[in-house]
């Protein structure tokens, strides 16, 4: 149980980002297309070069190699790498339960990666990052591929696994309906920056 805390971060155009996310704390990022959220996903997970360091409790982002690190502090990508022909390889063991819980077929196990829809592929790239056991959170539009249904099935999904997990949680999100729904803060890119937003009841 861990804060994620960014410490004067800057990437692209996005410049000294002060931040503190408790544990099992969603935070809602919004900004216009282009403002730099996947960027500053990517410095937090330690995959593109910035300035300004990232903590996880007491734990240094500069004393960790990148790989350990991303154990740790999980990115989900709008668009997931798959890198084995199916779906059960990615696992190392069975999410039964997750996959009733995502909505998904129980057999989609077995499926191989290539005949998946945008919206199940998406629902497993969330499954297989909780299966990870991560200590922090990095979601970049976790439901843009899902309909209205399966939206509302996987943030709830999401909002407990944060809660039980004690996960900080940085969630980019385009909609204010959303925002209001899943955010315990909101914070919105502005010129260079992130301003804290006000939430709607
Ligand atoms: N590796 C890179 N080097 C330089 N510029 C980049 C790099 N990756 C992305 N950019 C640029 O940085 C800007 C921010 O990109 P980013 O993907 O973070 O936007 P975004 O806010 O997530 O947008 P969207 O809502 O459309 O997904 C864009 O202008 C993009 O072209």
């Amino acid at each position: 149980m861990a804060t994620l805390t960014l410490k004067s971060l800057a990437i692209g155009g996005l410049k000294s980002i002060d931040l503190q996310v408790a544990a099992g704390e969603i935070v809602c990022l919004s900004g216009a297309s282009g403002s730099g959220k996947s960027r500053l996903l990517r410095a937090i997970a330690d995959l593109d070069r910035h300035s300004g360091n990232v903590h996880l409790g007491d734990t240094s982002q500069s004393d960790v190699p990148g790989h350990s690190w991303r154990g740790m502090v999980m990115l989900v990508p709008a668009e997931s790498a798959w890198w084995y022909d199916t779906v059960g390889e990615h696992f190392s063991e069975h999410p039964e339960e997750t996959l009733q819980q995502l909505g998904l077929d129980a057999d989609a196990f077995n499926w191989p990666v290539a005949r998946l829809s945008s919206g199940e592929k998406q629902r497993l790239a969330l499954a297989r990052a909780l299966a990870r056991k991560p200590a922090a959170l990095l979601l970049d539009e976790p439901t843009a591929n899902l309909d209205k249904d399966s939206t509302e099935r996987v943030e709830s999904w999401l909002r407990d696994r944060i809660r039980q997990q004690q996960l900080p949680t940085i969630w980019v999100a385009h909609h204010e309906d959303q925002i209001a729904r899943v955010a315990d803060r909101h914070f919105h890119i502005v010129d260079n920056g992130i301003e804290e937003q006000e939430m709607t009841a």
